[in-house]
């Protein structure tokens, strides 16, 4: 264990104030301990070492001009980690929070999310610490064409393709791709999350959330149980909670729960998915709305959430979906959950549950999918966006979706079987992250000291 002491303070010394970098880095080096321990060759190949430190990190101003004529200026990020098995390939994400750390995290989980694909691309991630809530359109637009200024030069369909994640959806991906195409003078699949209007593949805006509930349904499938008749908990209500919920709902199961960054909406009977749909892909507004159509929901302020926790995770269910953010699941909300009955959690969101509470969920042996499996779905359908662009094709949605469920269900077996094989069986935390790790590191010996 004296490699993950020695990697994580030499990453407090040279990438100081990095609190989430260095929690996704430790989860996957505790992984890793069976595989190490035997490899002389990763060990000569100083494979770890190069692996923590991103190839390129691109950190950039972002001045930009509001409606009322004010100069602001954000800071912006790409951070491109690891290309050894393709194009650095992963979203941007623009919310207050955003800063080095969490950037280098999201970059860190992505290398080893896209591997887990079984498809030829490499790990990366972006995004500025910009709030887009309360912003009209056109400081939008001016906020993602300056973002473009200085990031169109770094990427392109073979070298970085950007995509998605917190705060981007198809507006923002949509104002960016216009300005990397005025200033490049060039129409190529250097985004993905594209409006089907103009190169993006069906299936995509779905695939985060439906991949995720597949995941889930093969975790059950394995023990001879499905989703259908399950009361199933849910966080967030973006890209990732409204598709999960819908496809909770196609496989019998029934969310009841969903959440916003004001609060926490339950609904005893079952979330009503089309009217948090209208109300956040389209209004933007508050889930506190919801009331004036369901009056029989409940919505608790996060005011008033448990101090060490958060409110969705109290409910009774047999399942939970994390699908808001980081570290929104504690030690204490998978204590509540297990004692709740709760059989299942499978993360939609990125490390969602804090480092405590996976340890809470391993050693209870529920079904437990840790985010860089179980979301893998959104970047694989990705990944069929590109290879549609590259041949100049459009598939159906039937296609797209088929692959999509054939691509969960081998990352399902390959995770799965890599546990049995390091006698772990149904921890899909260290299968995932040593058949990753072994299609990565494989490839960097490959290639040699690059
Ligand atoms: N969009 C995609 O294809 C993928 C997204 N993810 C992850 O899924 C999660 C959700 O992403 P999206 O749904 O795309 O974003 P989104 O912007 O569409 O929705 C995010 C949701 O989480 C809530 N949220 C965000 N930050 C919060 C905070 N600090 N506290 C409480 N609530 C907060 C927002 O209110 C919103 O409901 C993120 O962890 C993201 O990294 C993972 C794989 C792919
Ligand atoms: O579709 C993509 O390229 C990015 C998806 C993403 O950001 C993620 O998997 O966390």
């Amino acid at each position: 264990m004296n490699y993950i002491h020695d990697t994580i303070a030499h990453l407090k010394q040279t990438s100081p104030a990095q609190c989430e970098f260095y929690q996704a880095v430790e989860e996957v080096l505790e992984s890793l301990e069976p595989i190490l321990e035997n490899s002389a060759d990763y060990q000569k190949n100083a494979i770890i070492q190069r692996l923590v430190e991103p190839e390129r990190q691109i950190m950039f101003r972002v001045p930009w001009v509001d409606d009322d004529g004010n100069i602001h200026v954000n800071k912006g990020y790409r951070i491109e980690f690891n290309s050894s098995l393709g194009p650095y390939k992963g979203g941007l994400r623009f919310h207050p929070s955003v800063n080095a750390s969490i950037i280098k995290f999201l970059g860190f989980e992505q290398i080893f999310k896209n591997a887990l694909t079984g498809l030829p691309i490499g790990g990366g991630k972006g995004g500025a610490n910009f709030d887009p809530k309360g912003r009209s359109d056109s400081e939008i637009m001016r906020f993602c064409q300056s973002f473009i200024n200085e990031l169109y030069r770094h990427i392109g369909p073979t070298t970085d393709v950007p995509a998605g994640d917190i705060g981007v959806g198809a507006r923002e991906i949509g104002y960016m791709f216009g300005q990397y195409k005025r200033l490049t003078g060039r129409y190529d699949g250097a985004f993905t999350g594209k409006s089907l209007l103009w190169g993006g593949s069906l299936a995509r805006k779905e695939a985060t959330g439906y991949g995720a509930v597949y995941f889930a349904n093969y975790m059950l499938q394995d023990n001879d149980d499905s989703l259908k008749g399950k009361r199933c908990l849910v966080s967030g209500a973006g890209n990732v909670a409204i598709y999960a919920m819908e496809k909770l709902y196609q496989l019998e199961a029934t969310p009841i729960t969903c959440s916003d960054s004001s609060g926490t909406l339950y609904h005893e009977s079952g979330i009503d998915v089309a009217l948090v749909k209208k109300l956040k892909e389209g209004a933007r507004e508050s889930l506190a709305v919801y009331l004036e159509t369901h009056s029989d929901a409940k919505y608790i302020a996060c005011a008033d959430y448990p101090s060490d926790g958060h409110a969705v995770w109290r409910f009774v269910a047999d399942a939970a979906f994390p699908c808001a953010t980081q570290n929104e699941l504690t030690e204490a909300d998978a204590r509540t959950l297990i004692s709740n009955g709760c059989i299942l959690v499978c993360e939609g969101a990125n490390m969602p549950s804090t480092k405590e509470a996976v340890d809470v969920l391993l050693a209870a042996k529920i079904a437990y999918g840790p985010g860089k499996a179980a979301n893998a779905g959104g970047v694989a359908t990705s990944q069929l966006e590109m290879a549609q662009n590259a041949s100049m094709q459009m598939w159906t949605f039937e296609e797209v979706d088929t692959k999509l469920q054939q691509i969960m269900k081998n990352i399902f077996d390959t995770a799965s079987n890599t546990a049995a094989e390091f006698d772990q069986p149904g921890n899909l935390v260290l299968g995932a992250n040593i058949a990753a790790f072994r299609r990565v590191a494989d490839a960097m010996i490959e290639q040699g000291v690059v």
